[in-house]
């Protein structure tokens, strides 16, 4: 195909990127350029894996992937067992609600028990001038228009340095080499730290995660020298002040593992529990006290209903991904979460719901947990970033594999120094998924695979294998579209495409982060006319080059009533839903009309859950 010289560079450009600053990817290495050398993993077909125990050893390295449950194994990090409450830790620190509690209070006694989640025990500290997160490009952010509706919205920051976030959550954002804040954290920060309830979206990669957790632990970090009252105690019922949800497993860990690295001596402590892991050690962990809880909503119902955990004490509520949390898979779950047991109502906590598509539906079931809340849009809603570059090819479904296999050969042809660029591959089905893996491996490609049929110790291995880069190539469902913060992820293909072009823009989104490019590759055929229009338009604006096909497609489309329009309407503005006249429930330009689009409307599309058969990508938790 024509595209291909220039994709074969697109290609050596991205994994050069991805690689060039791959210090902690030392693992790579080993085999030049090559698909099954030496060294590698022994393949295992996906029809044997299932069976017996797994041949992961639990935990046997140390995991890139939290296995923070697995992890606990020596002891509390916090020394003697905590209450569950900040009455319970005062120990009489008693320099009122002040920053002395931040380093002072009686939490000294577990800190130092804390394990490093830097590793970097010298503890030496660094200006915000003299360091930086390697291969940030923060001027690639610097265009991007930014909208903030609702009363009275607090004013931006420029710096960390001017929000009072607390000394020890300060010498994290140093520790994590975070030099200034990124567009997203200049506004969210500062409007939570105000108290105020937000919905923000913000594109993929581009620190919503610190944008929440930030204003989290530095409020916990104030209450720490506060008499909270006791709540009536359950036997062994802890309370967390905060609540972060997330829609997957790998998702959760990875918020807590980034929550415990900006938590670190802070005196503030972050617990996940999520599904297909076991509970006790969860519950033991939750017994040591608690102050974040980072939880899939599963196993937090789980939770609940066992009354382990009770929700009282909540004080901050963040849905990551929250689009997906409020779609139909979840609402119901996240709806008794929220509104059916004891968490405070709104206006008596803080919520705070990010992701980086919001169609408007969704943001008008959203605002039912809000209280006057600020609307945030950091380039347009559900918009990519330019950082990505966009191919679309015609391969018609037949010829799928040699399409990828040639793309393949030409990465491996174009790999930068011997270290091969990590790709993902995007699937619809979890048996496409084992079944590409199986044959990727069989003609040389190490591959592994994540879906929602593996078990939690399959997809952590898999996750772990692909991040070391002993496995360059992860086939997956969307239960990998969202959120994972994978480093090297140099190109992403969507082997098949989805249905909906939200779930495409979260999974383009797992390159080309925090500053740096990448390449995304999608295989379009008839099966996906549905979707021309709306890839067509985010192409565009994302100043990408649109095939002609393409166009055809999209303008001979009379698709557009359908989902698949783009998030949030067709101009920068107006997109915070309060503000579109035209909208009102059940006639909103999403779900109205429907034209003959496949993917239109809730219940056909498998991005709005109901019915997963057999085969069919179930992906969430
Ligand atoms: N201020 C900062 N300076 C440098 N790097 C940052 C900063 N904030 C976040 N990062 C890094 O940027 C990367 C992406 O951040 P994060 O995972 O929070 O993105 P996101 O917006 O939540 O993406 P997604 O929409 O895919 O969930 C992470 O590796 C994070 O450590």
């Amino acid at each position: 195909m024509s595209t291909r010289t220039s994709w074969a560079d697109l290609a050596a450009n991205s994994a050069a990127e991805n690689t060039a600053s791959s210090g902690a990817n030392g693992s790579v290495g080993g085999a030049p350029n090559s698909g099954g050398g030496p060294g590698r993993a022994a393949y295992v077909p996906p029809h044997l894996r299932n069976r017996g125990p797994s041949s992961d050893p639990p935990a046997a390295a140390p995991p890139a992937y939290g296995g923070p449950v697995a992890a606990g194994g020596g002891g509390s990090r916090w020394g003697a067992p905590r209450n569950e409450y900040r009455s319970g830790y005062g120990g009489g620190g008693g320099r009122g609600g002040g920053w002395g509690g931040g380093r002072g209070g009686g939490w000294d006694r577990g800190k130092d028990r804390e394990v490093n989640p830097f590793g970097d025990d010298d503890d030496t500290e660094q200006p915000f001038s003299e360091q930086e997160n390697t291969g940030i490009n923060f001027d690639a952010y610097e265009d991007i228009p930014v909208e903030t509706s609702g009363d009275n919205v607090p004013a931006p920051v420029n710096t960390f340095a001017e929000i009072d976030l607390g000394e020890a959550l300060n010498q994290n954002i140093r520790r994590c080499k975070y030099v200034k804040p990124t567009p997203v954290q200049r506004h969210a920060i500062p409007i939570s730290l105000a108290g105020r309830d937000l919905m923000a979206c913000a594109q993929t990669g581009s620190g919503k995660t610190a944008a929440f957790c930030f204003p989290i632990i530095s409020g916990i970090m104030k209450m720490q020298g506060q008499t909270a009252q006791r709540p009536p105690r359950g036997a062994r019922t802890v309370y967390p002040l905060a609540l972060i949800l997330s829609p997957t497993r790998e998702l959760s860990m990875q918020i807590h593992e980034e929550a415990r690295k900006f938590a670190y001596q802070t005196g503030v402590k972050v617990v996940v529990a999520y599904g297909g892991a076991p509970i006790n050690q969860q519950l033991r962990e939750l017994e040591r006290g608690v102050d974040i809880l980072v939880a899939t909503p599963g196993r937090l119902v789980d939770l609940l209903e066992r009354a382990r955990v009770s929700l009282q004490m909540i004080r901050y509520l963040a849905l990551d991904e929250a689009d997906r949390m409020l779609d139909m898979g979840f609402e119901p779950q996240i709806r008794k979460i929220v509104e059916q047991m004891d968490m405070p109502r709104p206006g008596l906590r803080q919520t705070m719901l990010f992701s980086a598509t919001f169609p408007k539906e969704i943001q008008r079931l959203a605002s039912d947990f809000l209280a006057n809340y600020v609307f945030l849009a950091v380039g347009r809603v559900g918009s990519s970033t330019d950082l990505i570059a966009q191919r679309v090819e015609f391969v018609h479904e037949s010829d799928k594999r040699s399409h990828l296999m040639d793309l393949l050969h030409a990465q491996r042809q174009n790999g930068v120094q011997g270290k091969q660029a990590l790709t993902l591959v995007f699937v619809e089905t979890k048996k496409g998924a084992d079944s590409l893996e199986h044959w990727l491996c069989v003609n040389g490609f190490p591959a592994t695979s994540i879906h929602g049929d593996r078990t939690q110790q399959e997809r952590e291995q898999a996750l772990r294998s692909f991040k070391s880069g002993n496995t360059p190539i992860l086939v997956a469902t969307d239960v990998a579209a969202r959120g994972l913060d994978i480093p090297h992820v140099a190109h992403v293909v969507n082997f098949d495409l989805p249905n909906d072009i939200d779930d495409y823009v979260h999974r383009i989104g797992r390159t080309g982060r925090a500053g740096k490019s990448g390449l995304a590759t999608a295989f379009f055929n008839e099966g996906n006319a549905s979707l021309a229009r709306s890839l067509a338009e985010l192409m565009q604006e994302s100043n990408q080059e649109v095939p002609a096909w393409l166009s055809r497609y999209a303008a001979r489309a009379s698709f557009g009533g359908g989902r698949n329009r783009r998030s949030g309407g067709g101009r920068f503005g107006g997109r915070d839903f309060r503000r579109d006249s035209s909208f009102s429930r059940g006639g909103s330009d999403y779900y109205g009309g429907g034209g003959g689009n496949s993917g239109g409307g809730y219940g056909a599309s498998s991005g709005y859950g109901g019915g997963y058969g057999p085969g069919v990508t179930s992906a969430w938790d």
